[in-house]
């Protein structure tokens, strides 16, 4: 008795020191079999459907399928009573999943089969004993079996619960992140709408998507028409990043004369070239810790692209004249209007530039295939004019967006912008724009690639005074004569009120003086 006592003390604290379940039904049944004199001893475990009994220490061979009734396991989970199963009786069952259990049982003169149930009586599995003994009575119903089989239920349940709770756990944890990313998310893009204004399908997918990118450290390619909201776009992706607090900086590569991008971009040293009087960081530096803007990247010298893909490559740099090299972790974001694809075909672009800049592609629609957003794209252009001069129109008329949907603009939400504003002008405060405000049939708007590819060079510009286009011999004279034309034509038509003509051109007041002063422009 005190032997006994002794005994299933022992097993018991081997059964509460197992904390996983594959480990509690090892123990257990490496006890039993020590415990009783068993020949083997297996314990099969219901998985969370109930549909499939399962023993670890079985390898393939411990998987039954428990709606096969042919399986005797099968039989005892749904009697819910135990079986003895003879030598000759287990002979005789057709089951192949059942004979290769039996055969690695040592083909014993007799099994036991027990369903174990929990006090709910839920099933969790079977216990299953061999031996050559066929008299089980004698062992079943010893208060050392009855005690130990007790434990290993509850010891089974209290994992099964503990197992189930850091699943539920799991479970909760995926699906708050889950959560949290879509709000992320959704506030990232409401934050994004302030500024990149628009409803329509194409602008929503649009802001997910920059919000997407941003969350990368991958190139992003930025690809729409002029004035479509480039600029607007890779600002959005370097606020929403997580460089925002380090630098955006821009470069137009349009703007800068190729003999100077490289140096702009590299930086130089002192005397590395004649006029380098000063050592000059490139822009490339500058963007440390931040985002390198390159806006019309189409317009790249092919003999800087290649050195532009070195850099992307390594995130290293030798300014002009240096012997060290420099390093500059910045993210890069690239905008062209261009058709990338043409150019390559042309051989102007390199192809293996343009795979490395689009990594993350971003195309933005044109205005005319949006018309949805010609309105909450009006409506934030008149609240930013409201806010700017103090006092401006109420909102815009249904037949004045008509009129607007009817427009194919060009210029897209730039020439939006500047039609709007100057309806602003034409507006009396607090009252609605109307169709007779807008001007839609003026000179279009001047782009950013004005003279560029959208002006066929037959077309003559509609200003008395100036040179025909294939007469001009002096480019620079010929558009400063243009811009003079334009600032008279637009004063006239203000009644040579500054601000308003300031206004309509999209320039300061400040700006426009001094263009006056320097073409003499005077109108009375
Ligand atoms: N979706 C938009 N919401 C609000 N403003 C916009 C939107 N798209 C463009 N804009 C405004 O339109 C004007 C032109 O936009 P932006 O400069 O970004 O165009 P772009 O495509 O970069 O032009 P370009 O090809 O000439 O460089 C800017 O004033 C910009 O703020």
């Amino acid at each position: 008795m005190q032997m006994e006592l002794h005994t299933g003390i022992d097993l018991a604290v081997a059964l509460v020191r197992q904390d996983n379940l594959t480990d509690l039904l090892r123990t257990a049944t490496r006890q039993l079999s020590k415990t009783f004199g068993l020949d083997r001893c297996w314990a099969l475990e219901l998985d969370m459907s109930g549909r499939t009994l399962h023993c670890s220490d079985l390898g393939e061979a411990g998987e039954f399928d428990c709606g096969d009734f042919s399986h005797p396991f099968a039989h005892v989970l749904r009697s819910g009573q135990p079986q003895a199963l003879s030598r000759a009786a287990s002979h005789r069952l057709d089951h192949a999943g059942f004979q290769a259990l039996f055969e690695a049982s040592g083909r014993p003169r007799s099994l036991w089969l027990e369903p174990l149930q929990d006090e709910g009586g839920r099933l969790l599995g079977v216990l299953v004993l061999c031996r050559d003994d066929v008299d089980w009575q004698g062992v079943v119903e010893q208060p050392l079996y009855t005690g130990l089989r007790e434990l290993l239920v509850r010891q089974w349940v209290a994992q099964l619960r503990t197992r189930d709770q850091a699943w539920q756990r799991r479970l909760l944890k995926r699906s708050l992140d889950q959560l949290h990313d879509t709000e992320t998310l959704r506030r990232r893009c409401e934050r994004l709408a302030r500024t990149l204004v628009g409803g329509s399908e194409s602008m929503v997918q649009l802001r997910t998507q920059i919000v997407r990118a941003a969350g990368s450290q991958l190139s992003v390619l930025v690809q729409g028409e002029t004035g479509c909201g480039k600029d607007v776009v890779a600002r959005g992706v370097h606020d929403l990043s997580a460089r925002a607090s380090g630098p955006l900086v821009v470069v137009n590569c349009a703007a800068i004369p190729d003999t100077l991008l490289e140096s702009e971009l590299f930086g130089h040293t002192r005397g590395a070239f004649s006029g380098a009087d000063q050592a000059k960081e490139g822009l490339l530096a500058q963007a440390d810790g931040g985002t390198l803007f390159l806006d019309e990247i189409g317009d790249m010298p092919l003999a800087l692209q290649s050195k532009l893909l070195r850099v992307l490559e390594s995130r290293r740099f030798r300014p002009l004249g240096a012997r060290e090299e420099r390093h500059s972790d910045f993210r890069l974001v690239a905008a062209t209007h261009q058709p990338l694809q043409q150019r390559i075909e042309d051989g102007r672009f390199r192809r293996d530039l343009y795979y490395r800049l689009s990594q993350f592609p971003l195309r933005i629609a044109p205005l005319r295939e949006r018309p949805e957003d010609l309105e909450s794209l009006s409506r934030h252009f008149i609240r930013l004019y409201t806010e700017r001069e103090g006092s401006g129109p109420m909102g815009i008329s249904s037949h004045a967006l008509h009129r607007l949907a009817d427009y194919p603009f060009p210029g897209n939400v730039r020439e939006l912008r500047n039609i709007i504003e100057l309806a602003c002008l034409h507006t009396p405060a607090g009252d609605d724009i109307q169709p007779e405000h807008l001007h839609l049939d003026g000179l279009p708007e001047a782009p950013s690639d004005w003279g560029g590819a959208s002006v066929p060079l037959s077309v003559p510009i509609p200003i008395p005074g100036l040179p025909a286009l294939e007469e001009i011999q002096d480019l620079k004279a010929a558009a400063q004569a243009f811009e003079a034309a334009v600032i008279r034509a637009r004063l006239r038509q203000y009644g040579g009120n500054r601000a308003q003509a300031a206004q309509s051109l999209g320039m300061p007041k400040r700006t426009l003086a001094h263009k006056c002063l320097k073409y003499q422009v005077t109108v009375s």
